[in-house]
């Protein structure tokens, strides 16, 4: 199993671990960071930068508890750096937990360091190259993996780890399971190597070992102290300290010694690797260990303790006596072989050509030198380094902080644009449908529906205020475009100059106060509906660049050369004479017929005088709405009002005139003294009329009454005062004939004999 494990969900990317990775082993996956195994050289940087503690040594728990249970027996041996760990107990009473663990003894890897001595010395004896100590597996894994030209400078030594998992495996004629007990992470890896794999079995870290005790309910400080296994070690304990393997392995070290170099930490022991790759120095032996302040500066150290306190525990542990029991065969034991050899495991990267790097450093906004601002974010030391990690698949191209920043304002800028635009729509026209059911209304309707589904440019004529936006807004529902935006603009409130850049978009810089790019509109309606309102009022250098539009479909941004292609349907509208326009030089001839492809005329409301009612209690809803406001209806006076008013504003005047109405009334109703003056004098004309007619009725009745009565007795002159006969005369029933007889107070036979008595 690979000794470091990425939890992917704990992974929240912030690259912290490929910022503290020296060798570039991680590779940045979709959404975590994982570790390369064939680059890693097991240093546990990763892990102790990742704030998400995403990065954690793979667990060993469950196989040492395997072995222990197994019936065999397990030795464990604690690591140099064990009293900087475990300094709640003595090393008896931490002998005697491991004994109740199971292990059948209990070594100090010190002893391991002793073994391993003599053979440096030798080596240093006979050096015919610069020698590189080998006893840190991280230094070991960065030559094999990083740098191989170095592998034949390595010490030919095993580590004291290997030393001491040989010799016991020797003592014991392999027969029993060595668990090495240590700090050491990269110490995983030799464990699995395979010049140095079966020495021994597991390498435990101190924290893991301390969870067993844990889960065992194991309190070492309450335990009576058992003493130790093996050949008590001296000068061993001393080695995981600072500068501490020269004084273990007994050789002289003069500090202004330039043959014999050591260094601690990662930065200085690249640095040291890099210059001897370089061939810049060649010292006799350069010690190396990569951890910072030595064995005791190990990943899995106790970081509860400064460096200080755990140099001093490693010190007071190495004077003071320990109880040991050496037995015999460890005494007898023969010398056993420490060397071993290394293997290059350089796996080398993809390099990438002239051109790829740059390429890359363009695909995030980097053009000049200026752009690479080597910030860092991503984990790489510059930008450069990044983009070459990018072409290597180890790093992602959103990686680039500076860069998805700016990608986040332009985009947030773009969303707050669609936003306003929503917003103005919203607000002035929510879903609201054309009204109306007179003639014209209807006939307005049906054009919308059999222009709206097809590609066309559509020309809203009309007066102020009879629906031409409406109208527009209704061609874009029934269009094929409808779920795309429709824009809409109106020409006269903005600026002739600003309207260019509204429209078509600007470059940064192209006049003052373009601090950045800006999309125009025709951009924002790609795919969808223009509305260019008041179409009559742009100038003529507007009407030119619309005609190319319209002509080419695309738009050129103002201080721009690049045009750019946009699908929009365009609706325009006026209440100007276009045709005058023309006529007259102030209107392009060439727009106007690309323009009048097809015309729509809203009608004045004037024309639509059966559908004011309707209009009428549309309104009042909305105006009730509106103001949340109870009331119930319009009185008929004031609709009638309202009938005969010429409406000179049209449908705004209408939904104004109704709303202000809803506002004054007191009442659960509109009145007619809730509308403008003008409503109540053409209410009153009406009045006059009605009153007029009366008069004429009353003064015309007399008049009729008496040409009836002469009429009715001529006829029954004429008939010898015979009804029936005068009714047959007057072409009228005989029972009418009767009634209006009565009604004039005559009779038949008498009448006509008064009649020609009076005559
Ligand atoms: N038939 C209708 N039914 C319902 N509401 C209408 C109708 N016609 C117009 N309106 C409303 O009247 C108001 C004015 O309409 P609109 O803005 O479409 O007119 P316009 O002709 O574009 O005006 P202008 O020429 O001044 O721009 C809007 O609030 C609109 O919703």
């Amino acid at each position: 199993m690979y000794p470091i494990v990425t939890i992917t969900d704990h992974c929240r990317k912030c690259y912290s671990c490929v910022r503290s990775c020296p060798v570039k082993a991680i590779k940045v996956e979709k959404s975590y960071t994982e570790i390369i195994a064939e680059r890693c050289i097991g240093c546990g940087n990763c892990m102790s930068h990742c704030p998400q503690h995403a990065k954690v040594i793979a667990d060993n728990v469950a196989v040492t508890n395997e072995h222990l249970s197994s019936g065999e027996p397990v030795v464990a041996v604690l690591g140099c750096s064990f009293p900087s760990f475990f300094h709640h107990c003595s090393p008896g009473q931490l002998s005697a937990g491991l004994r109740r663990l199971g292990f059948v003894e209990v070594h100090e890897g010190a002893s391991g360091v002793e073994l391993i001595a003599g053979e440096y010395r030798d080596a240093i004896d006979n050096a015919k190259l610069p020698l590189i100590s080998s006893h840190c597996p991280a230094v070991v894994d960065l030559v094999e993996r990083h740098y191989p030209q170095l592998i034949e400078n390595l010490v030919g030594v095993v580590t004291h780890m290997v030393a001491m998992g040989r010799f016991l495996k020797q003592v014991w004629e392999g027969k029993a399971k060595v668990i090495y007990i240590s700090s050491c992470i990269a110490g995983k890896f030799e464990v699995q190597a395979e010049q140095t794999k079966g020495a021994v079995d597991v390498l435990l870290t101190y924290r893991e070992l301390e969870s067993i005790f844990k889960e065992r309910g194991i309190d070492l400080a309450t335990l009576e102290e058992e003493p130790l296994d093996g050949k008590e070690p001296h000068m061993g304990r001393i080695f995981p300290l600072s500068q501490g393997s020269f004084q273990a392995f007994g050789i002289e070290a003069d500090p202004l010694d330039t043959e014999v170099v050591t260094a601690e930490g990662e930065v200085n022991v690249m640095g040291i690797i890099k210059d001897l790759a370089a061939g810049r120095i060649s010292p006799k032996l350069v010690d190396l260990r990569f951890c910072y302040d030595g064995c005791i500066g190990g990943p899995g150290r106790n970081q509860a303790l400064t460096e200080f306190s755990r140099r001093n525990l490693v010190i007071s542990h190495h004077r003071k006596r320990i109880p040991y029991r050496t037995s015999q065969a460890y005494l007898d034991a023969a010398p056993v072989s420490l060397s071993r050899t290394f293997a290059d495991k350089y796996a080398k990267l993809p390099t990438p050509k002239a051109g790829d790097v740059k390429k890359i450093l363009h695909a995030t906004n980097k053009f000049t030198q200026k752009d690479e601002l080597n910030c860092r974010a991503c984990g790489y030391r510059t930008c450069r380094e990044y983009a070459v990690a990018v072409f290597q698949g180890l790093a992602d191209l959103e990686m680039c902080l500076p860069h998805n920043l700016q990608q986040l304002e332009e985009e947030r800028g773009r969303l707050i644009e669609k936003y306003e635009l929503a917003k103005r729509e919203l607000d002035r026209y929510g879903d609201e449908f054309i009204v109306g059911s007179d003639r014209n209304t209807l006939e307005v309707l049906d054009q919308i529906k059999q222009v709206g589904p097809t590609p066309t440019t559509v020309l809203v004529r009309g007066e102020s205020g009879t629906g031409k936006e409406l109208a527009a807004r209704a061609i874009h529902r029934y269009s094929k475009r409808n779920d795309k935006p429709l824009v809409t603009v109106n020409c006269t409130t903005i600026t002739d100059s600003l309207l260019e850049s509204e429209l078509f978009g600007h470059k940064k810089g192209s006049f003052t106060g373009a601090i950045m790019e800006k999309k125009g509109l025709f951009e924002a309606a790609h795919g969808g509906t223009i509305f260019l309102d008041e179409i009559g009022d742009i100038t003529p250098k507007l009407q030119a660049e619309l005609l190319r539009v319209l002509d080419l479909g695309e738009v050129r941004p103002v201080g721009g050369t690049a045009a750019k292609r946009v699908d929009v349907r365009l609706i325009a509208a006026t209440n100007k004479s276009l045709e005058d326009g023309v006529r007259e030089g102030w209107f392009r001839e060439d727009l106007y017929y690309r323009l009048n492809v097809f015309s729509i005329t809203m009608p004045p409301l004037r024309e639509r005088v059966e559908s004011i009612p309707q209009l009428a209690h549309y309104f009042l809803e909305k105006a009730r709405k509106k103001l949340n406001k109870h009331i119930d209806g319009i009185e008929e006076r004031a609709v009638s009002a309202m009938v005969k008013y010429p409406w000179p504003g049209n449908i705004r005047e209408m939904q104004n005139v109704i709303e202000r109405a809803a506002v004054l009334t007191h009442d659960e109703i509109i009145k007619l003294g809730n509308l403008p003056l003008a409503f109540a004098e053409s209410y009153a004309e009406e009045a006059e009329d009605v009153f007029d007619l009366r008069s004429f009725k009353k003064e015309r009745e007399p008049h009729v009454l008496r040409v009836e009565k002469k009429l009715i007795q001529r006829y029954l002159a004429d008939a010898g005062g015979n009804v029936s006969k005068a009714a047959q005369l007057a072409n009228i029933p005989r029972r009418t004939f009767y009634r209006l007889l009565a009604k004039h107070g005559l009779k038949g036979r008498t009448i006509r004999a008064r009649e020609e008595a009076e005559d």
